[in-house]
């Protein structure tokens, strides 16, 4: 493939050089190698392609499983979806992704599949995620899949039907960042520490508008899997994507996957074509970030964001320590985390702990948890579960849970008191039963602590297994380095070969079983009214009350929470907007102080957000949805989450970002109850009482969209061309894309079972 220029490319700009199907007026149009599909954010896009009449373009290229909603107790009586989940809603959206892959023939990981487990985590394990491929999911972690320099990124629900109708995006192209890692880890320190310092360091706005290249040596020390952490909590640090330039590493974690490239010829020319997959000399970045190894110790949060990190052997601390503007949401958090100022983290004790999730759900993990608990009985320290704590470990797929068994590891747990429960989401996010009760703190693996996250009320503090591990074993958060001795970062001295070494025949006592009532959410009752998207409204001048909001990083879980995502419409939503700031989490009664409760406010149809990134963490297109279906669709902030922001767009909203004064000077209209005027035509916004209009710009194709009320899948269709061109390209360039793993292409694909020792093209 000739480079479309000559001056020197980063890793991101050749993936992207490299799948561009058009270039025009506006976006580009990015082809897509590879549509990952999982249960929440799937359901209205099928909804529209049947209400449309239109097929999924690359079956081939897709893959299906069901993660989010599946409850994680033991299979041994599974017999179908309609029996096992109890929970209505889950169950009616497993049930609908069960007839859609039916309908439209796609290749599914079902419950009684070996294979299924999150996303994320199937995606690499199957080698379905490749070096130099694009990989899109709706699903925010997507970012995971960019350790194997993948250009792969969490989209929202109408791009989930934009792939699957045309295996095409609309992308503009986002800035270069790279973060330099340089050194040698110090003892006690692994990826997941590694990450939370980078997003302590960044912010969770740091890498807006931006792919982040992770480099320096010791990013290329680390093993796939810890590569895999790193890159999936791009999101977190507000990055469009993160992405690993691949390696011998990389390809020897491919090599024999059920879909990487056949060994022989197809393998050596993909591997000739990924080892092309780095920065050239030169390359410029738009934003350089350096850190040194040796700064880092073992870290977790102590708020509920994830950039509110603290070392192990520091305190909870101080909101007089930050700068005015952020004071507000210090104490916001602090109050709901239930902590003082200068606690030592070391002194808090947790009531659950937390294995698993796309972040690190992988039999790496695993294999940590089991060193930590081994270490520790060696050392003379706790054997077994601290008392009164609750300690799950969930396996990130079916296939890590058969590994961890075939190395033993399951019976280390059980013996020391955790429960071993079946692949899946689980409390990482609390869809399922599995959620933390009110004021319930827990040592997590996973990669978000927002409010209500793991369950409402629920209090998480982020870490690395090996830390989720002591904290289990003493029941307060612990310096790993303290049970590991001086080798944590290795296997505490132990010099592991077998764990089967380390297990003794012993009666293996029952562990309690997990809370499975749902916890007082108070529901608040949405109203069903339409299913699919029905063309967008135009959008010319928006004319009404302005709320006012003031904090910064308001995620999507707090604009429309877990318990609401298993709708199966786009519409009903408005009631449960805000619902962890607008109703009491215990009563679900409305909290007469929030804004949206209040005259002249609950009438908005704008929103002014004086607080930065406005939007960010999850990919939940039910985030503006909810907004929407309020009333609001108009949305003023510094700035946005970047899908978040995309979202909008494909609802006909508009998220404006505008200077700081100016937002001040709205924020003090919206207060007084005053209407503003949003003009996109002339791009103003008028202010009440005749004072002076505000002006802004908006990209000229998403303006034209907008005003026109355009839709994007029949604007890519327009391009049939273009694609089918460039897939006769990609067939002779890059063979080994087309799926032949599954069906030929266009076949009807069915889900095989796993066979024992599955072998690559067992499918
Ligand atoms: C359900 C999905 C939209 C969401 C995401 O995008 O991240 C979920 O996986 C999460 O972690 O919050
Ligand atoms: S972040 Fe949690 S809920 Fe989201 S995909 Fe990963 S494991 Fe699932």
């Amino acid at each position: 493939m000739p480079a479309p220029t000559s001056a020197p490319r980063t890793l991101y700009d050749k993936v992207f050089d490299d799948h561009v199907v058009y270039s025009g007026e506006g976006d580009t149009l990015l082809y897509i190698d590879r549509h990952l599909v999982h249960e929440v954010t799937s359901p209205q896009a099928f909804e529209g392609l049947r209400n449309a009449g239109r097929k999924v373009r690359r079956p081939d290229c897709t893959l299906v499983t069901v993660d989010h909603n599946i409850p994680t107790v033991s299979r041994k009586n599974f017999k179908s979806v309609s029996t096992f989940i109890g929970e209505t809603d889950s169950r009616a959206q497993v049930v609908a992704l069960e007839d859609n892959v039916k309908e439209f023939g796609l290749t599914y990981f079902g419950m009684d599949d070996k294979r299924q487990g999150i996303v994320h985590i199937i995606g690499p394990e199957q080698g379905f995620t490749l070096p130099g491929t694009t990989v899109c999911c709706g699903d925010s972690h997507t970012s995971t899949h960019g350790a194997f320099g993948a250009l792969a990124f969490g989209i929202g629900t109408s791009e989930v039907e934009h792939i699957l109708a045309t295996q095409t995006l609309p992308q503009a192209k986002s800035k270069n960042m790279r973060i330099n890692v340089e050194g040698k880890l110090p003892e006690g320190v692994g990826s997941k520490d590694v990450v939370l310092h980078i997003i302590g360091v960044i912010g969770t706005a740091g890498g807006t508008g931006c792919v982040i290249e992770f480099a320096g040596s010791t990013i290329r020390e680390l093993s796939m899997e810890a590569r895999m952490s790193i890159c999936n909590m791009s999101i977190e640090g507000g990055a469009r994507a993160g992405m690993i330039a691949p390696d011998e590493i990389t390809f020897e974690y491919l090599k024999g996957r059920p879909l990487s490239p056949r060994e022989g010829e197809e393998w050596d020319s993909a591997v000739a074509y990924w080892k092309t997959l780095k920065t050239d000399p030169g390359a410029k970045y738009d934003i350089e970030v350096e850190i040194k190894a040796e700064d880092i110790i073992p870290t977790l949060t102590w708020g509920t964001s994830p950039q509110d990190v603290v070392p192990i052997n520091g305190v909870v601390p101080n909101p007089a320590d930050f700068p005015e503007s952020k004071r507000g949401n210090v104490i916001r958090s602090l109050e709901y985390m239930g902590l003082t100022a200068g606690t030592p983290m070391e002194k808090i004790k947790i009531d659950k702990a937390f294995f698993g999730s796309c972040t690190n759900g992988r039999i790496e993990d695993m294999r940590s948890a089991a060193r930590v608990i081994i270490a520790s009985e060696k050392n003379g320290g706790p054997s077994k579960v601290a008392e009164g704590v609750y300690a799950m470990i969930v396996p990130g797929s079916g296939l890590v849970k058969q590994q961890a068994e075939a190395e033993g590891l399951d019976v280390i747990f059980k013996k020391a008191g955790f429960d071993w429960r079946e692949a899946g989401c689980s409390m990482c996010l609390g869809m399922n039963p599995d959620q933390l009760k009110p004021g319930e703190r827990c040592a997590s693996t996973s990669n978000r602590n927002f409010e209500g996250r793991q369950g409402a009320g629920g209090r998480t503090h982020l870490m690395s297994p090996a830390m989720v591990a002591a904290a289990a074993l003493t029941g307060y958060f612990t310096d790993i380095r303290k049970i590991m001795g001086t080798r944590g970062n290795e296997d505490g001295g132990l010099k592991i070969t077998s764990y089967f070494d380390y297990l003794t025949p012993v009666e293996v006592p029952a562990v309690p079983e997990a809370p499975t009532e749902e916890t007082p959410e108070g529901k608040t009752p949405v109203k069903a009214t339409a299913a699919a998207s029905a063309g967008l409204p135009k959008f010319n001048v928006l004319r009404g009350i302005a709320a006012p909001m003031w904090e910064a990083n308001i995620d999507t879980d707090k604009i429309i929470p877990k318990q609401f995502l298993k709708t199966l419409l786009r519409t009903g939503l408005g009631s449960a907007l805000f619902w962890p700031i607008r109703y009491d989490v215990k009563t679900g009664e409305e909290l007469p102080d929030f804004v949206l409760n209040k005259e002249p406010w609950k009438h908005s149809s704008i929103l002014v957000c004086t607080g930065a990134n406005f939007g960010c963490g999850s990919s939940r297109e039910h985030a503006p949805w909810a907004l929407n279906d309020f009333g609001i669709r108009c949305i003023l902030a510094p700035s946005f989450g970047d899908i978040f922001k995309t979202n909008c767009f494909k609802n006909g909203m508009l998220p404006l970002e505008l200077p700081q004064a100016d937002l001040d000077a709205l924020y003090e209209d919206a207060s007084a109850g005053l209407e503003l005027a949003i003009d996109l035509e002339n791009q103003v916004v008028v202010r009440p009482n005749g004072k002076d209009p505000i002006p802004f710009t908006v990209d000229a194709f998403r303006r034209h969209c907008l005003i026109n009320g355009l839709d994007d899948i029949g604007l890519t269709l327009e391009h049939r061309e273009n694609i089918e061109q460039f897939e006769e390209k990609r067939t002779s360039v890059w063979p080994w894309l087309d799926g032949v793993g599954y069906a030929k292409k266009g076949q009807k694909v069915v889900a095989v079972p796993l066979k024992k020792n599955v072998k690559k093209t067992d499918w």
